[in-house]
Parts: C-alpha cells; structure tokens; sequence
C-alpha cells in the first residue's frame, strides 16, 4: 500500500501518531511542503504547515478522529507551508486501527489551489456581473427560454415601469408595437433573432419598442444566448437610441431639405468658397460642382449690382448674422433672373462663424404675376389703358417733374359725343368694341410719355407731359377729334363718332391733382356747350386765343389751294440815280372773314403748322412768275425774295429754286433770296453746300436785317452773299450813323451791295447818300405796290 501511496503523483499523503510527529510522507507531500521526505519524516506536522485563523479547529477535528475514531468529511483548507507558500488543499484524514487500537491518521491532500484560484475568479467575475447588471445604464434582460426572467434597474426606467414583475414573465416583443420599422411582425422579427443568436452566438438589431405609458421609442438590442444545463439564456442589453435616431432623422430631413428643395443652395466655407450646392442651384443656374466647388462664391455674382451693395450685404452679415432681399441673379448663359437672396451665417458650438449658406429663390414667375396683378389693379380691363389709380399716380409724378423743370403740362378730358346712341342702336358688344377703338386710335394720337387713360363709360384722360404750350395741348386735342372723326369699322357695322375735350394746363389752370382734372372736366362741357366735336380751354382768355390761332391754321390749310395769298412788291431804288433796280416780294394773305392780313398776324401760325415750306414755295414761283411779267414789258427788275428757315433747311430747296426759276422762264440773275443772319451763322458743309448750290443756280443772294444777328466777319467773307440789307431798326429810334457806317464800310470792303430797309425821310436818305449807300427802300423809295407796279 505504502508503494501505491509512494506512488500518486497527484494526491500527498502523509500520516502523523498521536503525538502528532509525522510518520510517513510520500514524495508528492514532500514536494507540495517544499522539503524532503526525510526531513518531513519525524517532523511535528503542525510545523510543516499551518491552517491559519483555521488552524484551531483542524486541531479539533483531528482530536475528534482520535477521540471517536472515525473520519470526518473531506474539506477545502488553506494552508500556509513551512517556506511561505499559500496553498488550498482538499483534505481527507482517515484513523488507521493497528491491533484494534486508533494508532495513526492518515492525511490525503490533493492542490486545489488553481482550482481555488479559477474559483475565486469565476466568482469574482459573477460578482462583477451582477453589479454590472445592477449598475448598467443600459437595460439588460435575461430571458430563459425566450421569457423574461430577470431585469435590471436600468430596463425598469427605461420601460417607465415601477416593478420588474411587469416585465418578468414576458416576451420581449410584448414590450413591441405589433410591426417593426421594416414591416415585418415584432414577433417574427424577434423569432429570427433569438434564432440568429443561438447559432451566431448573439445578434444586434434596431427596434421599435413601447414602454409602459406607451411611448414608442427606438432601442438598439444585443441578443447573446447561453447555453446553460440543456436550456437557452438570453443576454439581452437594450439601449435607448431615441436621440440618435432623431439626430439621423434630422441629418437625413437636412440632407434632403437641401437636395430636394426647389430654392438653390449653396453653402460656403467661412471664407466664402463654395462647398456643397444643391440639385436646384444647377437647375436654376445652370452651375454645377464641377464650376463651382473651391470656387469663391463671389465669381458667380450678376454684375448688375455694384460692389457697394456687396458690401452693405456682407456688412450686415457679420453684423447679424442674416441678410435676405431682391437682387439679381446670372445663369450660366449670361441671362440675368430676379431673385430673393438669403445669406446666414452659421456658427460652431465655440460661437465661432464656421460656414455661409445662401438661399437664392428664382421669383420670375413671382415677379411676373405681381406684375400681373398690378397690371390688373391699375388698368382699365375692356381697353387695358391706365385706369384712374394709374393716371392719379403718373400725374403725381409728372406734376412733381414738372415743377422742378419749370415745364407745362396739359390734362385732356375727352367725353365720347352721343355715345349712348351707338349703344342704343347698334348694341353694347358694338360699343364696347367702339371704346377699344378708340382707345387705341389716342395712344397712337399722343407721344409715348404721356398717358391716355379710361375714367370708365366714354370718358377718357390724357396727360401730356412737358407740352410746350397752349398750342401743343390744342393741337393733341384736333389730332385726336381728327382721329375720331375718321370712321369705326366694327365687324359688320360702322360707326362714326366725335368727342369734345376739355383742356386743364399745369401751371395756368390749376397746380394740383383735383384742380387740374376738375378743370378739365368744366372745359369739356363748355365743349359740349359749344357743340360738341371740339375743344376748350379751361381759361376763357387763353381759349379765345388758341380758338383764333386754330381758326387761322385751319383757314391756312384751305387758303393755298383756295389762293387767297397775294404778293406785294416794294420797290428797291438806286440811291445815286433814283432809278427802281429791284423790288421785294411781301405775301399777304386775303382772308375772307378778316380781310387783308400782313405777315405778322399768320407766318408764326404757318410755321407752327409746318406751311412754311409750301407757302414759301408759292411766294417763290409767284415772284419769279411777275418778274418775267416785267422782264416781258421791258423792265428788268430783280425780284427779291424771303427764304423761311424751313425752306432754307429743305432737302428739295435747290429743286424748288430751280423749278421756280424755270417754270417762270425768269433768268437766274434776276432773282435774289434773302436769308437771315441766323442762316448764316449755322456753319457747317451743310449750310455751305446749299449756298454754293443756290449760287451755281446763277441768283443772288442778298442777307436781311444785317446788323441784328452776329454775323462774323470772316465767315462773312467767305459767303457767296451780294447785297446787305441794313436793318430797318438802325433807324427806328433816331439814325444810328455808327452802326450803319460800320455796315457800309463793312459792305464795301468785301465788295458787296448794301441797301437800306424803312427809308421814309429825306434827311436819312440824304445820311445814306452821303456814307455812300447804294440803294435803298421804303416809304420813301415807294410803298409797297401790287404786282403790276
Ligand atoms: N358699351 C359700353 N357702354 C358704356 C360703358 N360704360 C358706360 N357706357 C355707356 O356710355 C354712355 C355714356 O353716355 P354719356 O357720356 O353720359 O352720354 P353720351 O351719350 O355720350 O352723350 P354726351 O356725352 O352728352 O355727348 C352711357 O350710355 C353708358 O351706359 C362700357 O363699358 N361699354
């Protein structure tokens, strides 16, 4: 027996008598105390090892053995050896009997102390676990077999749950709406988890779940699954992802915000280089990352507003963090678009500015519909011309434009004359249709800056802006009555209408609004008064003057083809001989109302009325035709005649001369044009190659009323001009000798004819002759005398 104890490696047996000396060790013994079996054998065995706060009941379980002589149960002992070393031991002690007396007890110990030590361990571990499982801010449950067992503080609170029992006992998809996120049934989904966990060892997934108030919330699950004595443990560590999932939602809503939105987006860095642009800023500009990443914002500005805008902007960015407003915008093809613009800072959690984003919104079609409505408020909706809210504030302005430049204005009020009978009788579609008519025919009656606008019914207002006069107003009011009196093709009817004005004029008839428009309104009823299909002025004074004026240019128009213009001629008589060498053509005009009219009373009308070209026409065939009369009886007389400055700019000038010349059959050297200083003096290749083309003609040409204008002497010298006329003024208020010396003299150095106007004393003829005039006219000289003198 002995052999076989020698002979247990693993097991270290020893035996002690009753003194307790040690009578047998084997080796394992040995090497478990750390000594021999020699020095053991012999040894009290309370000195090879000691059992600590123990050791007084080993000693008393050993006595017991010796005392009742049987063995008691094996146990774990912690021994301390005799060179210091701890040691567990699983002990059984055994009495051995030798002639029927107890005489040893045999000690067998086997080193527990690994063991001991994967022990402590494990419960350390276990205990770690618990308090982690108490602990953890994550909810964990354990389910046995896919029931809830136990759960943590955690999972109670984040369940809202007071006590575990209402967990305990449950499945976790009782805690689940009835479907997941993905669709699919909270207990199947929880099926394939488990399942995945007990093959993979555990599974990790995002779930929906309902707390005990019934609150939805989002949880992240670990699912680890134990095998334990032939069951399945679950682990299972809920973990609240509520905030991270709504921080993901709003990334995402961000993220599509920004990709989906219909406003372009561009955002910067803080030193406004673009970074990210969204779908709709390619969309609306044309401009892609490819042209815009890395790229300062600023290169994509429209150019139609200047750097100072920028600033104002980027100032109050910094100062606010925020500026929004109308600008424009550039697409990439170079077309400009209006735009709302917003620019925002945006800061980093130091407070520091970290990016730019701005939001541009394309409002061209916003734009065009506010266009659209004011188009709507502000217009007259069967003629479309300005109503009255648009005519009110265009008279406003005008009003205010024309105080400052000190300039006229004139308000029309037009009323349609009988206009109700063209209802009455041909219908109200018809006469609808008649005031568009009508409303056209005044837009195009007017300049494009005045305004023609619908009062509603038959009425309509003009304003024109910056009249030159009563005139100008008067002769808007005939162009329109004119263009209504031409006739309305309405589809299948036609209409003739008239209307009557009433003229207001800025500043004479009023210098406000309601005044002028008041004004206006009364003259049209004068007109009507006056019966109807004409105008009036609002000043009484005023209209007898334009209604004169007008009767004149009306009455003009029909005296040349009527030919009721006459010429006189005043004789121009050498000085030194007496003899009559020329004689001036004067027109007049025989009117058959007024009688006789000198030019004073009608050139001023004719020319406002654009006559002057024709009337000077005829004075010109006329004269040369009397000319050859005389020429033809024997007395070659030069025929001279006034040139109109309208003539005198003509492009057929040279054409009429010489039909005149012509027709006549006068020779050229008997006729002399007179022009004016004013002529003259507008120098220019214009001006020169008239007068060299009427002198290649062969006539003369003689300078009236020299000594008003500003001739200059050297542009003088250069004219083909022959005769001077010495204006009759130098002798109105006493004989100016030294102006017409200087004439004279003037006259004889550059070797032309000098003659004098309004000679009508011997004394002043006898001046001329004495200064050495050549010729002269006027009450003295003869009057001025029909054409057969
Ligand atoms: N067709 C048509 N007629 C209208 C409209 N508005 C008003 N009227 C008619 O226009 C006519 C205006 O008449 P008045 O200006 O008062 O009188 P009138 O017949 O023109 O006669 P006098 O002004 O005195 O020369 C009325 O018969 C209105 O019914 C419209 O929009 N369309």
């Amino acid at each position: 027996m002995v052999a076989a104890l020698e002979l247990t490696p693993s097991v270290a047996v020893c035996s002690f008598d009753r003194a307790g000396v040690v009578q047998f060790c084997n080796q394992a013994c040995a090497d478990m105390l750390g000594i021999t079996v020699d020095a053991a054998v012999g040894q009290p065995v309370a000195s090879l090892c000691s059992r600590g706060v123990r050791q007084a009941e080993h000693d008393a379980l050993v006595e017991e053995i010796w005392s009742k002589g049987h063995s008691p149960p094996a146990g774990d002992w912690q021994v301390k050896t005799g060179d210091g070393r701890e040691l567990w031991l699983y002990s059984t002690c055994i009495p051995v009997w030798h002639d029927g007396k107890l005489a040893q007890i045999f000690c067998m110990d086997i080193d527990i102390t690994q063991r001991r030590k994967d022990f402590d361990a494990l419960q350390a571990a276990g205990e770690n676990f618990h308090q982690m499982f108490e602990r953890s801010s994550d909810a964990i449950f354990l389910l046995r077999d896919g029931v809830v067992e136990e759960v943590n503080p955690a999972a109670l609170l984040l369940f809202k749950c007071e006590k575990a029992e209402r967990l305990v006992g449950r499945k976790l998809h009782d805690f689940s709406p009835m479907t997941q996120p993905s669709g699919e049934l909270s207990s199947e989904a929880e099926a394939r988890m488990t399942d995945e966990a007990s093959r993979g060892g555990n599974a990790r997934s995002e779930w929906h779940y309902v707390d005990c108030e019934g609150a939805l919330f989002w949880a992240e699950v670990l699912l680890t699954a134990i095998s334990l004595d032939g069951g399945k443990l679950y682990y299972v560590v809920v973990r609240d992802i509520s905030e991270r999932k709504r921080a993901e939602r709003a990334l995402h809503l961000a993220a599509q915000v920004f990709e989906n939105s219909r406003d372009a987006i561009v955002l910067t860095d803080r030193g406004r280089r673009v970074i990210a642009l969204n779908h709709a800023f390619t969309v609306i500009t044309g401009f892609g990352p490819k042209d815009m990443l890395g790229k300062p914002v600023s290169l994509y500005r429209s150019g139609v507003h200047d750097e100072s805008f920028y600033r104002e902007v980027w100032a109050q960015v910094e100062a606010g963090d925020h500026w929004e407003g109308e600008s424009w915008g550039r697409k990439r093809d170079g077309a400009l678009f209006p735009c709302w613009t917003s620019i925002s800072a945006i800061r980093d959690s130091a407070g520091r500015v970290s990016n730019y984003i701005g939001i541009v919104t394309d409002i061209t079609e916003r734009k065009k519909s506010e266009e659209h409505t004011r188009h709507l408020a502000e217009h007259d909706f069967l003629t479309d011309l300005p109503n009255r809210v648009l005519l009110l504030d265009r008279l406003r302005l005008a009003l205010a434009a024309a105080r400052r430049n000190h300039a006229m204005l004139a308000v029309l009020f037009l009323d349609l004359d009988r206009f109700k009978m063209v209802n009455d009788t041909l219908g109200h579609a018809v006469g609808d249709r008649l005031l568009k008519e009508v409303a056209s025919r005044l837009v195009h009656c007017v300049r494009e800056a005045d305004t023609v606008s619908r009062q509603g019914g038959d009425e309509f207002i003009l304003l024109l802006s910056d009249v030159a006069g009563p005139q100008g107003a008067a002769h808007a009011a005939e162009t329109v009555l004119h263009s209504l009196e031409q006739e309305f093709v309405l589809g299948e009817h036609i209409a003739h209408i008239s209307g009557s004005i009433g003229i207001a004029m800025f500043p004479a008839d009023g210098d406000e609004i309601d005044a002028l428009l008041k004004h206006a309104d009364i003259a049209m009823y004068h007109a009507k008064e006056e019966g109807r299909n004409g105008y009036q002025f609002f000043s009484g004074e005023l209209n007898a003057r334009i209604v004169e004026r007008s009767g004149l240019e009306q009455g003009l128009r029909r005296a040349l083809a009527e030919q009721q213009f006459e010429l006189v001629f005043e004789p121009e008589v050498d000085i030194a001989s007496g003899a009559v060498v020329g004689m001036e053509a004067l027109v007049r005009w025989r009117h058959p109302a007024l009688g006789l009219l000198l030019p004073e009373r009608f050139i001023g009308v004719a020319s406002e009325a654009g006559m002057m070209v024709a009337l000077g026409q005829w004075v010109l065939q006329e004269a040369c035709r009397c000319a050859r009369g005389w020429l033809e009886e024997g007395r070659e007389l030069v025929v001279s005649v006034n040139l109109a400055p309208a003539q005198f700019v003509h492009k057929d000038l040279i054409d009429c001369v010489g039909d005149a010349l012509r027709c006549s059959g006068l020779p050229a050297h008997l006729l002399e044009l007179q022009l004016t200083e004013a002529m003259l003096m507008q120098a220019g290749a214009q001006t020169e190659a008239v007068l060299g083309k009427l002198r290649g003609l062969g006539l003369r040409l003689s300078i009236d009323d020299f000594g008003t204008g500003y001739s200059r002497l050297g542009q003088l010298k250069d004219s083909p001009i022959d005769k001077l006329k010495i204006a009759q003024s130098f002798f109105d208020h006493g004989t100016d000798t030294t102006a017409i010396r200087t004439i004279i003299a003037m006259a004889r150095s550059l070797d032309m004819t000098v003659i004098a106007e309004g000679v009508e004393t011997e004394d002043q003829l006898q001046l001329l002759r004495e200064l050495g005039c050549d010729q002269c006219q006027g009450h003295l000289a003869g009057n001025a005398l029909g054409a057969e003198p």
